[in-house]
C-alpha cells in the first residue's frame, strides 16, 4: 500500500478512541483548501508495510484504532488487502473518504472491515466540480452516501468550509440532501503552508455566520458539530 504519511496518535480522529493516522499517497480531487497537498502530489517517502504492521505490534496495548486518510485511499485495490491485515491485528479501522469509489467502500463494509467511515461532502452537487476541481462521476457519490447512511456502522459526513468555495446557501442545500444522517459537522478552513492553493489565498468562515448555520440545520442530525 502506498503509505506516505504516519500520525503515531491522534485523540481527534476517532471518536472516543486513540488511533494512529495513515495517509495514503496521491488523490483524484485538488480540493484548493487540502492541507495535504504533499501527499495529495506524492511528495515524499513510501513507508513500507513492514515498518507499519512493526509499529502496530509494538503500540497494541496504547492504540484502539488505525485511521486510513489520505490523499484518497479508495482509488487503490489493495486497500482491501491493507485493511484486513490490519483488523486481523485486531484494531478497529476508520476509513477518511470523498466517496469516489463505492464499489470498495461496499466490499469493505460488507465483510465488517471498517468500523466507521468519515466522508467529505465537498459541496451541493451542482458545485462538486467547482470545489473539488476535478472531473466527478456524481452518481458515485450520491452512490457511497447511500452505501454509508445504510450500513450498520458508525459514520460521519463532514464539510470544510472557506469563504471563496462555499455560501451559507451551499451549506444548508448540503444538509437538507443529508437531513436524518447520524452524524454532520462542518470544519472551519484551517490556513497554513501545505494548502494546495497556497497560503493566504482562502478564509476560514467568521465564528458568527457558523453559529447561525448551526442555528439553521442541527436538528437535521443526531449530532452536528462545528469544528472551528
Ligand atoms: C485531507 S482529507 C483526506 C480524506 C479524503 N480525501 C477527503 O477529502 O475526505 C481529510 C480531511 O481533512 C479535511 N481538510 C483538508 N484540508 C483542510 C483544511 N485546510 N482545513 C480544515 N480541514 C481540511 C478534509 O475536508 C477532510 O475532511
Ligand atoms: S481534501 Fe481529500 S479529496 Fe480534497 S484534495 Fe485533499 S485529499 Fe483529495
Amino acid at each position: 500500500m502506498n503509505i506516505i504519511g504516519h500520525q503515531k496518535s491522534s485523540f481527534i480522529d476517532y471518536p472516543e478512541k486513540i488511533c494512529t493516522v495513515y495517509f495514503v499517497a496521491g488523490c483524484n480531487f485538488r480540493c484548493p483548501y487540502c492541507h495535504n497537498s504533499h501527499i495529495v502530489k506524492e511528495a515524499g517517502k513510501f513507508i513500507s508495510e513492514e515498518e507499519i504492521f512493526s509499529f502496530l505490534n509494538k503500540r497494541k496495548k496504547f492504540i484502539d484504532a488505525v485511521c486510513i486518510s489520505g490523499g484518497e485511499p479508495t482509488l487503490y485495490e489493495e486497500l482491501y488487502g491493507f485493511i484486513k491485515k490490519i483488523k486481523m491485528e485486531g484494531f478497529l479501522v476508520k476509513l477518511d473518504t470523498n466517496g469516489t469509489n463505492p464499489k470498495i467502500l461496499e466490499k469493505l463494509l460488507k465483510e465488517g472491515l471498517i468500523d466507521y467511515v468519515a466522508m467529505d461532502i465537498k459541496a451541493p452537487f451542482h458545485k462538486y466540480e467547482f470545489v473539488t476541481k476535478a472531473k466527478i462521476d456524481i452518481e458515485n457519490i450520491k452512490m457511497s452516501i447511500h452505501i454509508i447512511k445504510n450500513a450498520n456502522i458508525d459514520y460521519e459526513f463532514r464539510t470544510t468550509v472557506c469563504k471563496e468555495l462555499l455560501t451559507k446557501e451551499d451549506l444548508i442545500e448540503i444538509a437538507t440532501y443529508l437531513k436524518g444522517s447520524k452524524r454532520y459537522s462542518i470544519q472551519n478552513f484551517r490556513d497554513g503552508e501545505t494548502v494546495l492553493a497556497g497560503k493566504n489565498q482562502l478564509h476560514s468562515y467568521d465564528l458568527e455566520t457558523l453559529e447561525e448555520i448551526k442555528k439553521e440545520i442541527e436538528g437535521y442530525f443526531e449530532i452536528f458539530k462545528v469544528r472551528k
